[in-house]
């Protein structure tokens, strides 16, 4: 049901489906209608609350098509990446609660299993569904079941090589399981790579094209005798439309490609299809990002993520920026580092917007790579360049970089080759949550024997730690910085690389050293005037590598100060860690040496505004200065009266 106080008017479908099966009982004319409703319904929304609205809208038909075809949630519907799932969420027992989307206490983003039955996999990476999917397939034959499986999945996602090992294993696991391909051939950016190309001429072949020329449902204009033969287990799809040559060969039945906004075709394809139990079927639904929204229709990233908007306009209302974003700062500097070195190259998994490099290819066309969806080859790729002596960076986001984990231990770490890793969104992101924080990368990448790591104070900082990743050859380096704008801090013309493995002191105190580690050092700096105020006089030093630790800076700091607060953007495991470690070893904590190492805490973060989550996990000005006045025994009640003084 609507919320009361926030319903549109004029939604008399929507607003009579009393439970989501209520779905199942509409006429196509009702389905239609209802789609409307749930269009406008999810614009409204969005326009208040900001989200990924142009796949939401492309998937309106499909997703009501779904429900009303499939006996969810029964039958397990599988979203992959979930950025989409709006509409399902309106329609699935969340509309009461939709405009809390994305904000802190609110619904996710994506789908998330503790949210709703009709979730049943929680995603936000791309390209997992198919695989859930057929985990899903296998348990229920095993228990001898008979529900439906569906997973939906975008073309950009079909990029990702997970999607491929998916599909490989299908017809081996089951003979259950529906594919539906949402193809609006868009990405975040255009879709790039062959199986793009592929899909773009299924679907640019004649008979697609005609069968919208002729208003005629696919369904209609396939004989039921055909639809038999599937059944039969004879081989159609090249016969019945246009292709989809390449699924078949992988064992799957090729339906397509359909108009996913035609509800009448997507119903009668989805209910045919659902009988179908001899093979795997993968349903290729044609749609349009920011479908039914001329701003998102026209708007050339379709709308993929947008903040809050003017309905009648389009325009969105971005806050006015006080200082240039990290992103915007790592791409004008990788610019210049390429003119000066011709070796510069750069590498995006899709997201040349987000990273930057979208600038960065303006200039440099032939030195950028966008390889899609496709973080495990960006890494081996990049580890192939340098290997032939280029300069490659690697530019993904912190928590995209997990995929490639092992490319870039084994191709990377392993043989020593001077990839450069530009972590962006390192540490919390806010609205997108827990699945998209960036906060393991410090951790996993410390591991690894010969990992260099920087991590950005400021915009500043992040040119030097460009130069420094430029100038250094001897094996692979990273460097992170958040999401959002930086400091405000002049950038030089041309930023003088750092010396490795050494960090500063940016204020000198005598009782408590707070090392910094990253982009908390602001808040670092705001704690130690707290302390000071409180007559604790502090050091603030800003650690500037993770990775080789500035051991004479750490023995310094511990040796001079009663008290040392290690500060980082990430989980534990990470900095903190490691000069824990190296204290410990050197035996530097055995003579009373009070040590807390502040990192993010050990649980996975709702999304909420970026400022909250880092006060509730401690590494605001705040927490930073408790920690230390906790650590020289100061009561709750002391360190509350300091919270209220500063
Ligand atoms: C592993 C991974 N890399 C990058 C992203 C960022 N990302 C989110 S949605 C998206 C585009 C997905 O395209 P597609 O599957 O076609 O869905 P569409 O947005 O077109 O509906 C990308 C690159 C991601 N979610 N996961
Ligand atoms: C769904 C997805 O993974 C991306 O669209 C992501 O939300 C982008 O985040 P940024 O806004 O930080 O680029
Ligand atoms: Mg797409």
């Amino acid at each position: 049901m609507p919320h009361p106080d926030t319903a549109l008017p004029g939604a008399p479908v929507l607003d009579t489906l009393e439970t989501p099966d209520a779905i199942r009982n509409l006429t196509p004319a009702q389905l239609k209608t209802l789609a409307d409703e749930v269009r406008t319904e999810t614009i409204d929304v969005v326009s208040k609350t900001g989200g990924h609205l142009g796949s939401a809208l492309g998937v309106v038909e499909l997703t009501v098509a779904l429900h009303h075809v499939f006996e969810t949630p029964r039958d397990i519907l599988i979203w992959d990446v979930g950025h989409q799932t709006y509409p399902h969420k309106i329609l699935t027992g969340r509309r009461d609660r939709i405009r809390t989307l994305r904000q802190g206490g609110g619904l996710s983003g994506f789908t998330k299993r503790s949210e709703s039955v009709y979730d049943p996999f929680g995603a936000a990476h791309a390209a997992t569904s198919i695989s859930a999917a057929l985990g899903f397939c296998a348990a229920r034959d095993l228990k001898g079941e008979d529900n439906r499986v569906i997973a939906v999945i975008g073309d950009g996602s079909m990029s990702a090589g997970m999607a491929y090992e998916a599909m490989n294993n299908a017809a081996e696991t089951t003979k259950n399981l529906t594919v539906i391909l949402n193809d609006n051939d868009m990405s975040i950016a255009p879709p790039v790579g062959g199986m793009s190309a592929y899909l773009a001429n299924l679907v640019s072949g004649g008979a697609y094209q005609a069968v919208r020329r002729w208003g005629k449902s696919v369904a209609e204009r396939l004989p039921r005798s055909l639809f038999e033969l599937v059944r039969k287990g004879e081989e159609f799809s090249r016969t019945y439309v246009t292709g989809g040559t390449f699924f078949e060969e992988l064992g799957f039945y090729y339906v397509g490609p359909i108009d996913g906004h035609d509800m009448e075709n997507l119903l009668s394809v989805l209910k045919r299809v659902r009988g179908i139990t001899d093979r795997p079927v993968l349903v290729h639904v044609v749609t349009q990002k920011g479908k039914g929204y001329v701003p998102a229709e026209t708007a050339a990233d379709k709308y993929h993520g947008v903040a809050k908007f003017d309905v009648i306009t389009g325009e969105q209302s971005k806050p006015k920026a006080n200082a240039p974003g990290y992103t915007e700062v790592f791409a004008a500097e990788l610019i210049k580092r390429a003119h000066i070195d011709p070796k510069v190259v750069a590498i995006t998994a899709a997201m040349p917007s987000g990273t930057g490099l979208d600038r960065f290819s303006e200039v440099f066309p032939d030195r950028t790579y966008d390889v899609g969806i496709a973080e495990q080859h960006a890494v081996t790729f990049a580890a192939g360049l340098a290997a032939d002596g280029m300069k490659p960076f690697c530019a993904l986001y912190s928590t995209f970089l997990q995929r490639g984990y092992d490319q870039v231990a084994h191709d990377v770490a392993l043989q020593d080759l001077p990839v450069r890793f530009a972590i962006d969104r390192a540490g919390l992101v806010g609205a997108d949550g827990a699945t998209h924080a960036g906060t393991f990368d410090i951790g996993y990448l410390g591991t690894l024997p010969g990992m260099m790591i920087m991590a950005a104070s400021d915009e500043a900082e992040l040119a030097a730690m460009i130069a420094t990743a430029t100038a250094y050859d001897d094996g692979p380096s990273a460097f992170r910085y958040p999401r959002g704008e930086g400091v405000g801090v002049e950038i030089p013309a041309l930023a003088e690389p750092l010396q490795v493995g050494k960090g500063r002191i940016v204020r000198e105190g005598s009782k408590v050293a707070i090392l910094s580690l990253g982009a908390r050092l602001q808040e670092s700096l705001k704690a130690a005037d707290w302390l000071a105020a409180r007559g604790l006089s502090t050091t603030v030093a800003d650690a500037r590598f993770a990775k080789p630790l500035d051991r004479d800076l750490v023995m310094q700091l511990a040796k001079h100060h009663e008290c040392l607060i290690t500060v980082e953007e990430g989980a534990m495991g990470g900095f903190g860690a490691f000069v824990l470690h190296y204290l410990a070893a050197e035996g530097a904590l055995d003579h009373g040496l009070k040590i807390r190492t502040l990192t993010l805490p050990d649980v996975f973060q709702d999304h909420d505004k970026p400022e909250k989550m880092y006060a509730d996990a401690g590494l605001d000005a705040h927490g930073i200065a408790a920690a230390a006045m906790k650590a020289l025994g100061f009561s709750d009640a002391d360190i509350a009266k300091a919270a209220v003084k500063g």
